[in-house]
């Protein structure tokens, strides 16, 4: 099976990919637009932030599974891999020490101006009365957006600092939030209202974009401190701006609108310039502890794709299928019994959505459930029951 790896991957993490029977093609220098020809006939695609189109799907017949070596997938067009039935899968949680370390690092960057103070030395300027001004972090309110894995290892950080820290995040209630150490607060817009330092840690997602809007930020106090490790496009970018131009808000963003995709290139952010404001290089994951954790991630589900067609941290396959009803079939465990229960259902016209065949002890019996499109009529159940000598118990359920 071919596997082409579309950015850096380390060394050794390729050994143990070929040590998989794997036949590896590693080329980094690949350009997005290169991909949909580059994919050729790999059943396998790695890549890290290089951006994978519909045109990828679309033309590379024998691809079955991309892995993102990383975390983010908004830079693969899921939909399309999932209409093709390909696989997306991630490495959760494996880069969130790297990048929390970076937004804390950020955090204290801007509160005590160290880039500035770095750059003045470095043109032989000794300014210690303008760099003595900070307000300090501790005692201070940090606040997380979004407390999946990044913005836990975050917030732990913060309270290491002695900050206290508060948390807006989708789904969290008071008893998970005191169980996490933080404070839950109800809304964004309430977190930003708390908070001296404002870490942002959700994915990029249509609900999501923009999430961080004008009202937030101007919610902030004056001489808040924003961190955006997540992705540019979460932060409403105008208003970003337009608040550390008039020295209200500063911010470090390690996440750029229109960043480029590979390792150097000309690129000067609308805000780079800005004296209130840090700009780092899409650097959050690059540190070689989470680069070996992401690579030995990865390697661990190709390890389970190929050896037991199983797809670990896979991000594009349902939950729930949109099935109305369920058919229950207990059954003798023998050649052909499920075919002729597919078959009665194909022939009323019924689409099969998830099928699932469970065997018990001594195999001598399984049940199988089949989510269904519509409940089959009467006589289709009549029929399937009918064969006394192989169905034990058949019933159909409507799914809540
Ligand atoms: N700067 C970097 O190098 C770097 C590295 C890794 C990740 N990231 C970015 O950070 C993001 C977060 O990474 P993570 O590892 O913490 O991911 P995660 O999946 O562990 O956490 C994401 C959090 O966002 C929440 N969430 C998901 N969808 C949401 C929605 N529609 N509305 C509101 N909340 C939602 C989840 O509940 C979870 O709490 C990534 O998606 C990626 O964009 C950046
Ligand atoms: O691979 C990288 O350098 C960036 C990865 C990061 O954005 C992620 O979502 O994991």
């Amino acid at each position: 099976m071919k596997v082409l790896i579309a950015d850096a991957f380390p060394k050794e993490r390729l050994a143990d990919l070929a040590a998989l029977g794997l036949q590896v093609d590693h080329r980094p220098e690949l350009k997005a637009q290169d991909l949909p020809a580059a994919v050729g006939d790999a059943s396998i695609l790695i890549v890290r932030s290089k951006q994978v189109t519909a045109q990828v799907f679309e033309q590379a017949e024998a691809l079955s599974l991309v892995v993102r070596a990383g975390a983010g997938t908004n830079t693969i067009d899921v939909a399309a891999a999932s209409r093709r039935g390909v696989y997306v899968a991630n490495c959760p949680g494996q880069n969130a020490i790297a990048v929390a370390e970076l937004a804390i690092g950020l955090a204290l960057a801007l509160d005590r101006r160290i880039p500035d103070n770095v750059q003045a030395l470095r043109e032989g300027r000794w300014d210690k009365k303008a760099f003595s001004v900070a307000r300090g972090l501790y005692g201070r309110t940090f606040g997380v957006l979004g407390l999946g894995a990044i913005g836990r290892e975050t917030a732990a950080r913060a309270a290491g600092l002695g900050m206290r820290v508060h948390a807006w995040s989708r789904s969290l209630d008071a008893e998970r939030a005191e169980a996490l150490g933080v404070v839950a607060a109800p809304s964004p817009l309430e977190l930003a209202r708390r908070v001296d330092v404002l870490s942002v840690h959700l994915p990029l997602k249509k609900e999501t974009r923009g999430l961080v809007s004008r009202e937030v930020l101007e919610a902030l106090r004056p001489g808040a401190l924003v961190v955006n490790t997540a992705r540019a496009e979460v932060v409403d970018q105008a208003a970003l701006e337009e608040l550390t131009r008039a020295g209200r808000l500063r911010a470090a963003a390690d996440v750029h609108p229109g960043e480029p995709e590979g390792g150097r290139a000309e690129f000067r952010p609308p805000m780079a310039e800005l004296p209130g404001f840090y700009g780092t290089h899409h650097i959050g994951a690059s540190t070689d502890q989470a680069q070996d954790a992401i690579a030995q991630e990865t390697v661990r589900i190709l390890a389970s794709f190929v050896g037991k067609g199983e797809v670990p941290n896979c991000v594009n396959v349902l939950d729930r299928t949109p099935a109305r009803c369920r058919l229950v079939v207990r059954h003798l465990d023998k050649v052909g019994v499920l075919a002729n229960v597919l078959t009665a259902v194909r022939e009323a016209g019924i689409n099969a959505q998830q099928v699932e065949n469970t065997v018990f002890q001594e195999a001598a019996a399984a049940c199988c459930v089949i989510e269904l499109d519509e409940r089959p009529p009467a006589e289709v159940l009549e029929r399937i029951r009918a064969r006394r000598d192989e169905i034990i118990f058949a019933e159909v359920f409507d799914v809540a």
